[in-house]
């Protein structure tokens, strides 16, 4: 009997984020694993004119949830969603939510988050430190509550190469930042965020690291723990392989590389691509509140859910097994066969941008307004590399993170529950993980048949083709340019068709 899946029996839990990528995994793993919880509060906004209680059900009928079904069949009567803004006081939640909340939660699983890159300063402070300082304060006012497990990053450290497990103070405190952002308006802080966000790559990382801060400084008597994934990726087992449903971190470029759209990247192939399975990182989660509930260890303790050094993988394998995948399961209607390739120089990749992003997409708009259509390709190239050009700096470094805690976490756990709780990334088999990962793109993000595949394959024949024709016209008119330019050009090119038709002949 698994000890952690007992523990959760019998409790009812909190989720903020619960619609997000983490967030889903984690509720349809709880609900697989302890169907005899009580409840799970989910805290959620309204979103794209839908209910909250329309996108619950969105999420109990998507295909993540099929197996939950099986085992839990009331699954609907226990999930309570209650509405919820993080960017508003209090959250907006109602007086006799709040009161429920209050007076029921034993776990907060805290999730939720801005992860965009280049959100302005102060809708990343809102979110990731205010909001974060606003549900300590109410699980302060918590009787039953048992452990408060906040989700941070890898990366809200991402200035250092070696990183502990330790919360690392940034210079100026979030209080005051938090204050600051009620004063001054969008223009001053517009101006002041490189300097506060430091050698910090975005405000995204900034903003994680503070509200790591504001969870040590406003823990009080909380039992509470940290956990830190790095780059999160599509499950690797459970509850099947290759799940994902948003375009964060490799996802969109694997589509992008995929399409044809994305030719070259500027990474380094031998830095460590520090990938951890979505699913890794929520049995991470769910074994660290037991163990925050159960033993209650006396200070704030941060785990590093990452796979770099217990099983190190770089961008070059990762990307040549993407390739590879893309031979054996190509994306349907590719603008150019998939061809990707890295490049560590700043000028060969400028050139790449220029050649084989741009000018492509420059043509075929002019191809589009030829035909009547409205051109769209420039646009959607220059997203897409302003994307890869804030990917790019976790793409051109290595990270060590210490992971003692994390280890010891492992060996606490029994047999059983390293079984059913695996975070042990060491049994990870990269090139299966990986080609599960771009089959996964292909049908929960993309939305992709199989049965399209020879489809596909024919397209990408058609495509190669349509290169080699362009490609000869292109030599033959340069050629033809030269031969009428220069008498040594044409002396060469006599001599080659005098070859070809010596060995033609014999
Ligand atoms: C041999 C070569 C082989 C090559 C093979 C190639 C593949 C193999 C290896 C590749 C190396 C991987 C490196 C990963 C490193 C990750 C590091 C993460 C580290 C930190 C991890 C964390 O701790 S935290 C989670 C990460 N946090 C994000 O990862 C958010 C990023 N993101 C944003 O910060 C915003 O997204 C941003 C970008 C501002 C746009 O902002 P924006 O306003 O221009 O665009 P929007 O987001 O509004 O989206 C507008 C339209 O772009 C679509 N789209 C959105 N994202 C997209 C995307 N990534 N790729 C494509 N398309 C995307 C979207 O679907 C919309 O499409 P539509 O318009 O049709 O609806
Ligand atoms: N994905 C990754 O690579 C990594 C993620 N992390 C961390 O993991 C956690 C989860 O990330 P992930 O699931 O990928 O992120 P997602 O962007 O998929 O999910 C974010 C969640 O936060 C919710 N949210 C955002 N704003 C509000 C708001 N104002 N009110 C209520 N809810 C809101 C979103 O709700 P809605 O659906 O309404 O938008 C969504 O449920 C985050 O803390 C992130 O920092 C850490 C390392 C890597």
């Amino acid at each position: 009997m698994s000890m952690i899946a007992a523990f959760y029996g019998g409790k009812s839990i909190l989720i903020t984020g619960a619609t997000g990528f983490m967030g889903k995994v984690l509720m349809e793993k709880l609900f697989r694993t302890s169907p005899d919880l009580k409840v799970i509060y989910i805290l959620v906004r309204t979103k794209a004119g839908q209910t909250t209680q329309q996108r619950v059900f969105q999420i109990l009928n998507s295909k993540l949830f099929e197996k939950v079904k099986e085992v839990c069949p009331n699954v609907h009567e226990k999930i309570r969603a209650i509405y919820a803004d993080l960017n508003q006081n209090d959250f907006a939640i109602s007086k006799e939510d709040m009161q429920e909340l209050l007076s029921c939660t034993n776990i907060i699983f805290h999730c939720a988050a801005t992860v965009r890159f280049d959100d302005p300063l102060r809708h990343a402070v809102q979110l990731n430190v205010t909001a974060t300082q606003q549900l300590l304060l109410m699980a302060s006012q918590m009787p039953k509550l048992e452990a408060f497990i906040h989700i941070s990053t890898a990366f809200s450290n991402c200035n250092l190469k070696h990183i502990d497990e330790v919360i690392y103070p940034c210079p100026v405190e979030p209080k005051k930042i938090i204050d600051s952002m009620e004063w001054l308006d969008d223009a001053i802080i517009d101006e002041i965020t490189p300097k506060l966000i430091g050698d910090r790559p975005n405000t995204y990382t900034y903003t994680k690291a503070l509200g790591e801060m504001v969870v040590q400084q406003e823990s009080g008597n909380l039992n509470i723990a940290i956990i830190r994934p790095s780059i999160v990726g599509a499950t690797w087992q459970e509850p099947f392989p290759g799940w994902v449903d948003n375009l964060n971190g490799p996802s969109g470029l694997i589509i992008a590389a995929g399409k044809g759209f994305l030719r070259s990247i500027r990474a380094t192939p031998m830095a460590v691509a520090d990938l951890i399975p979505v699913d890794t990182v929520v049995n991470l989660t769910l074994a660290v509140g037991w163990y925050t509930a159960v033993h209650r260890p006396k200070s704030t303790l941060i785990y590093h859910c990452t796979s770099g050094n217990f099983n190190p993988c770089n961008w070059g394998k990762m990307g040549f097994q993407v390739l590879a995948t893309f031979e054996k399961v190509p994306f349907e209607r590719a603008f150019r066969r998939p061809n990707a390739d890295f490049t560590t120089n700043t000028i060969t990749s400028q050139y790449w941008n220029a050649v084989s992003h741009r000018a492509p997409a420059i043509i075929y708009d002019f191809y589009l307004r030829l035909t009547g259509r409205k051109p769209r390709m420039t646009k959607l190239m220059n997203r897409l590399l302003r994307t890869v050009s804030m990917l790019e700096y976790f793409v051109n470094r290595s990270w060590e993170w210490s992971t003692y805690n994390t280890e010891m976490l492992m060996s606490e756990l029994s047999p059983e529950d390293q079984r059913v709780f695996n975070f042990d990334v060491r049994q990870l088999n990269w090139l299966e993980y990986i080609e599960n990962y771009v089959l996964g793109v292909k049908k929960y993000l993309l939305k992709e048949d199989m049965a399209g595949i020879p489809e596909a394959k024919q397209h990408l024949r058609r495509l190669r083709n349509i290169h080699y024709l362009f490609n000869t016209a292109l030599f033959l008119i340069a050629w033809r340019l030269l031969i009428a330019r220069s008498q040594m050009a044409r002396n060469v090119w006599f001599f080659i068709l005098r070859m070809m038709i010596f060995y033609l002949r014999r």
